[in-house]
């Protein structure tokens, strides 16, 4: 894992987009099409904007979420509405492919997204966030779910439920998930640096971020 500190959460924002341009260019120059994997929640927010303004062949690129909530395409916490809203209506033209199906339940989804996702992979490009509990994408610990999201021959997406969570949720799995050369942690704060320092220490089923400890880059500002 390497840890990358910046001054300020502007600094931050622009080298997470920067980061991202040059993978995704590098992916591109390789690839036909590229994959690029992005988290949902709050803190990826401005790097989404930022990369809308990058230049890049954005018409060769397939954006998929990490994870999903299991709400329609225009509930406030959809993760694709917050992709669609941020990246691709600011004029980044890559295709988006959703993990949430409307009239399936999570189980049905999962495996309808699967079939959306596997033919995608290996990813070009990962982006993950990380919550406080050191969940990312929804491999929150303790999860219903999480062992089989976790194993290695887990398809493409999986459901996750919990106690914890608001809604039931779909999750790329690990091995579609590190099918990325490189994994780019984007956190902000205090407590998600803290918690970044006591993953260090703990199992991928105590702290699903562990699992790609190899090969991330983390971006972080206060
Ligand atoms: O629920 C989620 O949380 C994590 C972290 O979100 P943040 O708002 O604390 O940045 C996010 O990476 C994940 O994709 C999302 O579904």
């Amino acid at each position: 894992m390497k840890l990358i500190e910046h001054p300020d959460r502007e600094a931050l924002t622009l080298a997470v987009a920067q980061h991202i341009t040059d993978a995704l260019g590098m992916a591109l120059n390789t690839r036909d099409r590229a994959a690029l994997c992005l988290p949902g929640g709050s803190t990826p927010l401005p790097v989404f904007k930022a990369l809308a303004a990058a230049r890049l062949d954005w018409g060769r690129v397939v954006v998929v979420p990490g994870d999903e909530r299991w709400v329609p395409a225009d509930h406030a916490r959809s993760n694709a509405r917050l992709i669609r809203r941020n990246l691709i209506d600011e004029g980044a033209a890559a295709e988006l492919v959703e993990l949430y199906t409307e009239g399936l339940d999570p189980d049905a989804g999962a495996a309808a997204a699967a079939e959306r996702v596997a033919p995608l992979l290996p990813l070009s490009v990962l982006m993950l966030g990380m919550g406080d509990d050191m969940h990312t994408a929804s491999l929150f610990p303790g999860a219903e779910g999480l062992a089989a999201a976790l194993a290695p021959d887990a398809p493409a997406v999986l459901p996750i439920r919990g106690e914890a969570l608001a809604e039931p949720r779909v999750t790329l799995s690990l091995p579609a998930l590190s099918s990325a050369p490189e994994a780019v942690l984007m956190i902000t704060g205090a407590d998600k640096r803290a918690a970044l320092d006591r993953a260090a220490g703990l199992s991928p089923e105590e702290a699903p971020i562990r699992a790609f400890w190899k090969g991330l880059v983390v971006h972080y500002a206060d």
